[in-house]
């Protein structure tokens, strides 16, 4: 049997195909190349290019030998769910939904699904545990809600089990090297940063630098990808065991201000870069940190990369070779 695994093609799904196609794994991945790239797909995964909306594709696809479903397709960027809502509702709601329902049509009973912190709002108590109240400030997270909201009453009618988790800050890039952040314009500080310690930007912005937080600059829980990755084949095991339903936060517990970025990377590359303070970013929560315990007790998780230093040179070093391949990015 195989895995299915959407967004295969894009930067967190591209190492999960690595990290099945190495546990011996059958992997087919749907992807429609919006934000991704073919030549980021591991070469022993069948690529189909296609929408998760295709109802008749997914029918196709699901109709034998997939036990399993990885779901990552997606739109991901925050400020243009505020600005465009229903981009969001159709290609994260209404694409999960049309998924969700060919799963039940053609009896694959497992599926995974990326959720995010961005479900928590701008949460009240940090860390945030699973069972917080979830206030979404932006489309973008309300509809990662309604697609939980969708599996867990799925589960509760049919023979069918998922685990939904919840991402923090995800960041880094496969130790190997073989995939990485690949996306232009990408507005993800981490990212950023490395594009300007390689001289890719002429500086970077801090948005907003009198939060309430020590030194006033907007803190995350950064989870390096292999380690994110890491969770869903377990997550994975854990359903083809018979698990039950699970919404899991998928962080170290332990945040980083952006000040405490900028000084890793300008350590961890040797380059200083200009840096201009400006006013906060809209809809930006001050302080976003997991309570991570559950994902540990749940699925036996033991993260190999939690250190903000290794997450940032390996995020570089994968931005130095996406440079050499593509001098434009
Ligand atoms: N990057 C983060 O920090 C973060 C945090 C929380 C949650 N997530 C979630 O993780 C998932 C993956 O995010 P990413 O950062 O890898 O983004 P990405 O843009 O790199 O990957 C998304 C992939 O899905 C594909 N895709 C989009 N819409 C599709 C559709 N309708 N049909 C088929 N393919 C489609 C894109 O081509 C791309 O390859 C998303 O669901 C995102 O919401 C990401
Ligand atoms: O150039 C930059 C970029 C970001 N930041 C700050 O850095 C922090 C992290 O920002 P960013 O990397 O853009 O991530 P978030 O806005 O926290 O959102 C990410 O993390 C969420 C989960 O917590 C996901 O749902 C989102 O998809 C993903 O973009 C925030 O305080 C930002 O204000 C800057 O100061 N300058």
């Amino acid at each position: 049997m195989a895995v299915l695994v959407t967004g295969g093609a894009g930067y967190i799904g591209s190492h999960m195909v690595w990290n099945l196609v190495e546990a011996g794994e059958q992997v087919v991945v749907l992807d429609n190349l919006s934000t991704g790239f073919d030549w980021a797909v591991a070469g022993a995964a069948r690529l189909v290019c296609g929408d998760v909306g295709d109802a008749d594709l997914l029918d196709e696809l699901l109709k034998g030998g997939i036990d399993a479903v990885i779901h990552f397709a997606g739109s991901v960027i925050v400020p243009e769910s505020v600005a465009d809502p229903l981009k969001y509702y159709r290609n994260n709601t209404a694409s999960t939904r049309a998924l969700i329902e060919a799963c039940v049509m053609n009896g694959v009973r497992r599926f995974i699904f990326s959720s995010t912190a961005a479900v928590y709002g701008d949460p009240e108590v940090v860390p945030v545990g699973e069972d917080a109240p979830v206030h979404p400030l932006s489309p973008y997270g309300s509809s990662k809600l309604m697609s939980e909201i969708m599996l867990a009453d799925t589960a509760a009618a049919h023979d069918f089990a998922f685990t939904a988790l919840r991402y923090f800050n995800v960041a880094g890039a496969d130790p190997g090297g073989r995939t990485g952040q690949s996306t232009a314009n990408a507005t993800h500080l981490i990212k950023v940063a490395c594009e300007a310690a390689l001289g890719k930007r002429s500086h970077l912005s801090v948005f907003g630098t009198d939060y309430d937080t020590p030194d006033g600059t907007g803190v995350r829980d950064y989870i390096h990808v292999a380690d994110l990755v890491e969770a869903h084949r377990l997550a994975l095991a854990h359903l083809r065991d018979g698990g039950q339903s699970r919404i899991l936060n998928c962080g170290y517990g332990e945040g980083y201000s952006v000040r405490q970025v900028i000084e890793s990377a300008r350590r961890v590359s040797g380059c200083d870069f200009k840096v201009v303070e400006e006013p906060r970013r809209l809809g930006d929560a001050p302080q976003v940190v997991a309570r991570a315990d559950a994902v540990r007790r749940e699925l036996g998780w033991q993260p190999r990369y939690d250190d903000l230093d290794t997450i940032i040179a390996h995020a570089l070093a994968w931005e130095d070779r996406l440079s050499r391949r593509n001098p434009a990015r």
